[in-house]
């Protein structure tokens, strides 16, 4: 499951990158914005890191304008590693290095195709492991040594 979730800014992304997980037959729920309405990117940021967080969504896409709001917001969530990228290497190795569960894209940044390649790109390739676990670790052990919690 992937879940999804956009400000303003980020919905007409959203709506594509949706469409994409459709035409996979990738299993996804939108948690909103729903519409072009004003709102505020930490409500939809955090609904989605809190899903993966917690362990009901194995993934997250998060788009703000820039993505930039949306990567701090996710960040703060223990066991959520998001990852802002701009380009097909970003999104290949958010997954490939850092095993990213949350990749985050700027609607106002990236065309839709871009964003598409991109996407796929992220779904697709595989986490290296090996050296790159061990960085994992020593920031799960930083997490764990914040006390970071849901509350
Ligand atoms: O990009 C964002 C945060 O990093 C958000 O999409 C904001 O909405 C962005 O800052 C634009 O804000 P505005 O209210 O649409 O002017």
């Amino acid at each position: 499951m992937i879940v999804l979730g956009s400000d303003h800014g980020g919905l007409e992304l959203k709506n594509e990158i949706k469409n994409l997980l459709d035409q996979r037959g990738i299993p996804c729920e939108d948690l909103g914005t729903h519409n072009g309405d004003s709102v505020d990117y930490p409500d939809f940021g955090v609904a989605v890191s809190r899903r993966v967080s917690e362990g009901s969504a194995e993934k997250g896409i998060l788009v703000c304008s820039t993505g930039i709001g949306m990567s701090i917001v996710a960040n703060k969530f223990p066991g959520v590693r998001a990852a802002l990228a701009t380009d097909v290497f970003m999104a290949t190795m958010a997954k490939e290095h850092n095993n990213a569960n949350i990749l985050v894209l700027g609607g106002r940044v990236l065309k839709t195709e871009l964003a598409r390649e991109m996407v796929a790109a992220w779904l697709d390739t595989a986490f290296a492991a090996g050296r790159h676990q061990g960085r994992l670790d020593k920031i799960a052990a930083v997490e764990r040594q914040l006390g970071t919690k849901l509350s």
